[in-house]
């Protein structure tokens, strides 16, 4: 029987897997901001004059289906498997959801350690179902940021016992 990763393997996975693997296919913003080149130079046979406006696709650059594969499916096991020396700091410009270069984003740090402490805690404090237990659409639409396609309508229910969520104050 092929094995399949179920949300409980999910849960059991470092939540940094799940988080590179999330803005690989939904950067926060999936198109950089402006950046013009300073100096003439060439990228690739292509002639960039100075003074041009850069901007960079970076959800494009995250499905390029010759750096991975099923592009469009969310595997966060690719990062530990054939992606595993791949990072989002800006080194690997295969995923660049925080930018790369002197102007990349200043906040990666603090954001991937707050991505990954509220991952794991909604994961570990709660159960998520869809009202109908459809597939959740995916779909984003176009825009400066990644918004839905459709809203997100999902229950959410604690896990743990009910004096684990009481508040100590
Ligand atoms: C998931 C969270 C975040 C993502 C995906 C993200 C992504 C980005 C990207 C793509 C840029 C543009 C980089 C470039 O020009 O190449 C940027 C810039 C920036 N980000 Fe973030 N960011 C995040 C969180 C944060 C946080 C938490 C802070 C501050 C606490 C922050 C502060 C900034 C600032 C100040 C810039 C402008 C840097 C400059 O132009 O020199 N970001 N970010």
């Amino acid at each position: 029987m092929a094995f399949t990763w179920s949300k409980i393997t999910y849960m059991r996975l470092d939540p940094i897997f799940l988080t590179k693997e999330t803005l690989r296919l939904y950067p926060a913003a999936p198109l950089s901001v402006i950046h013009e080149a300073i100096e003439d130079c060439t990228v690739n046979g292509y002639h960039v004059s100075a003074g041009t406006w850069l901007i960079f696709n970076l959800q494009k650059i995250h499905r390029d289906q010759q750096v991975w594969s099923d592009p469009c499916e969310f595997r966060p096991e690719r990062f530990l498997t054939t992606h595993k020396d791949v990072d989002v700091r800006g080194q690997n410009f295969e995923l660049i959801p925080f930018g790369s270069g002197r102007r990349m984003c200043p906040g990666v740090s603090f954001a991937l350690q707050i991505l990954r402490l509220t991952l794991a805690n909604v994961l570990h404090w709660f159960e998520f179902e869809t009202p109908s237990d459809e597939p959740v659409d995916m779909r984003e639409e176009a825009g400066l940021t990644s918004p839905k396609a459709t809203p997100l309508e999902v229950h959410i229910t604690p896990r743990l016992p009910a004096f684990l969520y009481e508040s100590t104050n």
